[in-house]
């Protein structure tokens, strides 16, 4: 539908209106101006009034319709006769007072007959005259009457008119009201047109957007066609995974379920086996101390290809491993008898005995060192008995290995296994020896101090003795903690190990800086104490239980007879400080043995730093070296009957260090 067709047009209209007042207002003009009352003049008149009706149809002053009526009134009228006229006596015309009827003459005197006769005829021609007066007058008077008749007329004409202005005025109004309307109509219809237009291109707009939302909506429908053919695979493939889920889900639940039966199992296997460990640790521990506080255990070293050529056979080890023989060819009373001394001690190895033999018997020694005990295992023995054969051994053979090495294996092996048991251990070590007196630390990692030191340590022999030892002294120190009955070692080099090899490394380097040289007995003769110290700190957080061990391997310096090693200049010295200390340390341990009151531990340096472990709360077991040479017979039964004499000494009861 077309909105122009259905709106009129308010120009029209309005012309139509103002054609219709127009006719309305002419009408009334001439309806108002009386035919009958007008002359052809007065036509005329009403004629030109008619027309200016016509052209000005909306002003028509009454002052032209005055002045028309003037005109209309002035009408030829004698001078001298004023005819009154029928109706009434003054019309105001012009504002001015006409008097009607007077009549204006002048005496005349009497003349002779012709003047009569003159007279007469003038008379007559003034009564024709006064007739045609008449006449005039009754014209006048008819106009006069037709003239208040238009008068009449156009009074009513000028109330019609007034009439007429004031509907005009109310007509104006109500035109002023239906323009004001028109425009606003105009405007509501350019408003509406502008917003038929928007509407219209929105329309035209929103129909092409629709058509590409229909082409959008097709392309999407088959999208969705094919979303839903996968949908449904999907679906399919979902269910049929979900089917696979809950299978899975009820093996997992059963895997679960034995896995919550196992660990079950697991847990009161490990109680179990915590129970057994601490029952093991308790009856190994009790069976250390059954057998004593020191162990004493005996090695003969087998016989050197130069033995084997001039020996004879001096020494019997028995079967029972315990008991060992010492025959000595004795001349009494002029007979030569053979004297045999028979020594009993806790595991005698023959020469046959390897150095994993040996070193099983001195495991669970090593064992107690991780329990938290503090252990010391020292090897003795004259000089080329095989003391650091047996201790240190040869490090990169797995076969010649001795007890250092294989403990630290054990202990590496051991620390692992209790991992599993919730413990961490950490593996300190230091590395000592005592020579002459002094203690030098072999972990000095800077060869330069250590070439030094030696350096130092020659000279001060050859020089000023005394300063040396005062100098030597200074720096290492041992210092006793007597709440934790333990001996510190001040200054000197506390490595942390976490590697096997590491250690390895370290025991190799360090064994090649200890003291040797060259004697009779022994081509390379240790001339020092060596200390190697292993320190097992271990926590256990799960068990809330902490341990703290130590494993102090010492390979002593051999006793030598001086005279027969050939020991002299500071060779002698060495031996002397050697026998010197190992006597204090025989000396020592014959205290404990006799229960004495005070042990002379300070004496040397030796028995300093084993006070704790001989005479404390430490386990400790003494290896005794021998000899099966003939030649060393007296020395082997020294160092037997030592040995005896130490087993015989319970130096108190192993304490276990840490808590629980
Ligand atoms: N059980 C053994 N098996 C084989 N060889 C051994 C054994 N014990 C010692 N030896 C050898 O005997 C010699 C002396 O041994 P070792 O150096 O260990 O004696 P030592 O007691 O340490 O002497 P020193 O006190 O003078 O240092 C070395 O050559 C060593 O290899």
């Amino acid at each position: 539908m077309d909105p122009k067709k259905s709106i009129p047009n308010p120009k029209r209209k309005r012309n139509n209106e103002e054609l219709l007042i127009n006719k309305k207002v002419k009408n009334s003009n001439v309806e108002n101006v009386p035919s009958t009352s007008i002359n052809s003049k007065n036509n005329v008149t009403s004629g030109i009034i008619n027309k200016k009706a016509t052209t000005k149809t909306r002003k028509i002053p009454f002052n032209n319709i005055v002045n028309d009526t003037k005109r209309f009134t002035a009408l030829p009228v004698p001078k001298k006769i004023i005819p009154r006229p029928s109706g009434k006596a003054n019309v105001k015309a012009s504002g001015k007072s006409v008097n009607y009827g007077r009549t204006v003459t002048k005496s005349c005197p009497i003349k002779p007959l012709k003047l009569v006769t003159k007279s007469m005829t003038e008379k007559n021609r003034s009564r024709a005259g006064i007739l045609e007066s008449k006449q005039r007058l009754q014209l006048v008077t008819k106009s006069m009457t037709e003239r208040s008749r238009s008068r009449a007329g156009i009074l009513e004409s000028k109330m019609q008119l007034a009439k007429s202005r004031r509907e005009m005025i109310e007509i104006k109004k109500r035109n002023e009201a239906i323009r004001s309307r028109i425009s606003k109509i105009r405007d509501d219809l350019v408003r509406v047109e502008n917003e038929h237009e928007t509407l219209f291109k929105s329309i035209e707009q929103m129909k092409k957007q629709t058509a590409t939302y229909n082409e959008e909506m097709k392309k999407l429908n088959e999208h969705c066609d094919v979303a839903n053919e996968e949908s449904n695979k999907l679906s399919e493939i979902i269910l049929e995974s979900r089917k696979g889920l809950e299978l899975r889900n009820n093996k997992i639940i059963e895997k679960r379920l034995l896995y919550e039966y196992q660990l079950k199992q697991i847990q009161e296997i490990y109680a179990g086996l915590k129970a057994e460990e601490n029952t093991r640790k308790d009856l190994h521990n009790q069976n250390l101390d059954l057998m004593g506080n020191i162990r004493v255990m005996c090695r003969v070293r087998p016989y050197t290809d130069k033995e084997k050529e001039i020996e004879q056979v001096s020494l019997e080890c028995f079967d029972d491993k315990h008991t060992i023989q010492v025959s000595t060819k004795r001349l009494r009373l002029w007979q030569m008898q053979i004297e045999k001394s028979t020594y009993e001690f806790d595991h005698v190895f023959n020469t046959s005995a390897d150095q994993k033999e040996v070193y099983l018997e001195l495991s669970p020694l090593v064992q107690s060192a991780i329990d938290g005990y503090n252990v010391c295992i020292f090897a003795y023995g004259q000089t080329g008995s095989g003391k650091t054969y047996t201790m240190e051994g040869n490090v990169n053979s797995p076969e010649k290995k001795g007890v250092i090495p294989r403990s630290i294996d054990e202990i590496f092996d051991k620390i692992e296994e209790t991992n599993k048991l919730g413990w961490n251990f950490e593996v300190y070590v230091q590395y000592i020896e005592i020579y002459n007196e002094t203690i030098q630390d072999l972990l000095i990692d800077e060869d330069k101090d250590r070439k030094k030191s030696c350096k130092d340590r020659k000279k001060s022999f050859k020089e000023d003795r005394k300063k040396s030892f005062k100098e030597s002294k200074d720096l290492c120190k041992i210092v006793y903690n007597e709440d934790t009955r333990m001996t510190i070692i001040e200054n000197a080099e506390r490595l942390k190990i976490s590697k096997k090899k590491d250690m390895e490394i370290l025991i190799g380097k360090a064994s090649n800086r200890r003291s040797k040289s060259s004697t009779n007995s022994n081509s390379v003769s240790s001339r020092s104490h060596g200390v190697f110290i292993l320190h097992l700190e271990g926590e256990n957080p799960l068990e809330k239980m902490s341990s703290r061990g130590s494993l102090s391997l010492v390979d002593l310096a051999g006793s030598e007879n001086i005279d027969k090693s050939g020991s002299v200049g500071d060779q002698m010295t060495e031996a002397q400080s050697i026998n010197k200390s190992l006597f204090y340390l025989r000396y020592v341990i014959q205290q404990i043995k006799d229960k004495s009151n005070h042990v002379n531990y300070r004496d040397s340096v030796l028995t300093s730093l084993l006070k704790y472990s001989l005479g404390g709360t430490a386990k400790v077991c003494m290896l005794v070296n021998v000899s099966p040479s003939t030649d060393s017979t007296n020395e082997t039964k020294k160092s037997l009957s030592f040995g005896q004499d130490a087993r015989k000494a319970h130096v108190g009861t192993a304490m276990r260090n840490g808590c629980a």
